[in-house]
């Protein structure tokens, strides 16, 4: 394995009293950072297929922007001078109209001492191209928002506030200072300066900031490529008859809907049964074509659980107990490339899944694509992903826990950050704010809660939460209700009503 790879026995003996069966969360975030590795290979993309991509180097400004002082108003351009308080007479006198300007020194025409002013118009500068005439004491140019400053001139009236009679406006008193409404040159983007950097999520502001620099691509780390199924054998595919027992698949949509948010190419793989043989095939081809592998499900203590077994075979795989709730047990590895080459000797077919680009439509085809033995004869579907070398590095591991909510709350705390690190990207955990909890919620200290809200804001203008309803960690419902989860911290105890809480907003990320 290469260097900067560490086993789990490694990361477990930096991290100090580390226990697998007693994890905090903040534990599982430290053990997680440690594992992942971000993706190393670039490509260059146009604008916009670049949204929601990391940047894999800093844009450097090839000049300024914008590049020429500018109006920020449609209005009249004039020399701030002209607004320089009217010395007394005995100083000297007001130069006469048409004077060159003296720089510096008053230069305006007071209807009477401190009081509005006349300028004349003598001119107009348009957006697109400088105005090329000369301005004198007692002039202005009429200018449209965008256009190039004329020469001399750093401030602009906005046209509303001003009178116009003939070509003279006036222009009210104590309006206005030297330099207002005026855009600099640089002032956006100074020329030779990093305008992003090397990390960031390519976000709408962004792609807009690289286009005005005229970049038609940008170098991005290339997407994550993740293969998500479920596991167990009550779980229905989508067209599946129900049967006693069973449950329809939601996991794989809620897992496809995050993997989407992200950025990443999806490989979705359906739903595999607790059936030794289908499991090995299904991680093998996972861990031969993704860079993560997600499954829900069959990580908790119970009897016809194979997914366990086969994760501990086919990797170097934890199992452990997080203080928290929902999403107790979790399993988190790596599946190793040495077992998985040896795995894929003439016998095992392993086929292509589904792989869906970010926001695609697709049928639920509800099929395994899985079989122990002989290929089939199966077509990969088209927008298939080519299986790639299995890197010196393998697959990362999430087996979550198969209560639904516990999927999401799994992904959101740990699974998204480490993916998003494995994007490249410098920023891999959301802020959370502040908000009070419209009722009292009991909290043992001990355990980090996640707890279904919906946040909104008080008629002081301050955020509120309330709970969406019934917290189990299987009813969607609630989730589905809510736009954010109360953070309820490890060392918190009950909250009151009033009590303040943090909160996570799905906005983006869900
Ligand atoms: N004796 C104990 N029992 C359980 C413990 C425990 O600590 N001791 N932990 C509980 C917790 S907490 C959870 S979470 C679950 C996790 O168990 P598994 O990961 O093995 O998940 P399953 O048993 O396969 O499924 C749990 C639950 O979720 C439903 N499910 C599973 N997959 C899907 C899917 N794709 N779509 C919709 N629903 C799904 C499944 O039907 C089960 O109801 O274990 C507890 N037990
Ligand atoms: O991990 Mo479990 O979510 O609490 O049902």
């Amino acid at each position: 394995m290469s260097p900067d790879v560490k086993t789990l026995a490694q990361i477990a003996a930096e991290l100090q009293g580390y226990d697998p069966q007693a994890l905090s969360a903040d534990d599982v975030l430290a053990f997680l950072s440690r594992l992942v590795t971000p993706v190393q290979e670039a490509v260059e993309l146009p604008l916009f297929e670049a949204l929601g991509r990391v940047l894999a180097a800093d844009v450097v400004s090839p000049f300024d922007v914008p590049p020429h002082d500018n109006s920020a108003m449609d209005g009249y351009a004039f020399a701030g001078n002209e607004l320089a308080p009217t010395l007394p007479t005995s100083c000297g006198s007001l130069p006469p109209e048409g004077a060159e300007l003296a720089w510096g020194g008053p230069a305006r025409r007071s209807l009477a001492p401190g009081e509005a002013f006349e300028l004349k118009v003598v001119g107009t500068a348009l957006a697109g191209k400088a105005w090329q005439g000369s301005v004198k004491a007692g002039q202005c140019v009429k200018i449209m928002t965008g256009a190039i400053m004329p020469q001399g001139l750093d401030t602009v009236v906005p046209q509303e506030f001003v009178a116009l009679q003939g070509d003279l406006i006036t222009i009210p008193a104590k309006l206005l200072k030297p330099g207002d409404n005026r855009r600099l040159r640089g002032e956006d983007l100074a020329q030779g300066k990093p305008a992003l950097l090397k990390g960031e999520l390519l976000t709408p502001a962004r792609l807009g900031l690289a286009a005005s620099l005229g970049l038609k691509t940008l170098k991005t780390w290339r997407p994550l490529r993740v293969a998500y199924f479920s596991t167990g054998d009550e779980i229905l595919s989508l067209g599946e008859a129900p049967r006693e027992g069973a449950v329809y698949d939601s996991n794989r949509y809620t897992v496809f809907g995050m993997l989407s948010r992200l950025g990443c190419q999806v490989i979705d793989m359906g739903v595999v049964r607790d059936d030794p043989a289908l499991l090995e095939t299904a991680f093998t081809s996972a861990a031969m074509q993704a860079d993560a592998i997600i499954t829900s499900g069959g990580v908790s203590v119970g009897e016809a659980d194979f997914t366990k077994t086969m994760m501990k075979k086919l990797g170097d795989v934890a199992f452990w107990r997080i203080a928290m709730r929902p999403g107790r047990p979790m399993a988190v590895g790596r599946l190793l490339p040495a077992k998985l080459q040896a795995k894929s000797a003439p016998g095992l077919h392993i086929s292509r899944a589904a792989s869906y680009e970010n926001n695609s439509n697709h049928e639920d085809s509800g099929a395994v694509r899985f079989a122990a033995g002989p290929p089939q004869g199966e077509t990969a579907p088209s927008g298939g992903s080519e299986p790639h070398e299995v890197g010196s590095v393998g697959a990362i591991l999430f087996g979550l826990p198969g209560n639904p909510v516990a999927v999401m709350v799994t992904f959101l705390a740990f699974v998204r950050p480490a993916l998003l690190q494995m994007m490249g990207a410098s920023a891999t955990t959301q802020p959370l704010l502040k908000a009070r909890s419209l009722e009292a919620i009991r909290k043992k200290p001990g355990r980090t809660e996640y707890q279904r809200g919906w946040v909104s804001t008080a008629p002081d203008g301050s955020l509120q939460v309330r709970t969406t309803g019934n917290q189990g960690s299987g009813v969607l419902r609630s989730m589905a209700e809510a736009n954010g989860l109360m953070v309820l911290h490890h060392a918190q105890g009950n909250i009151a009503v009033g009590g303040e809480v943090d909160v996570l907003m799905f906005d983006g990320a869900i």
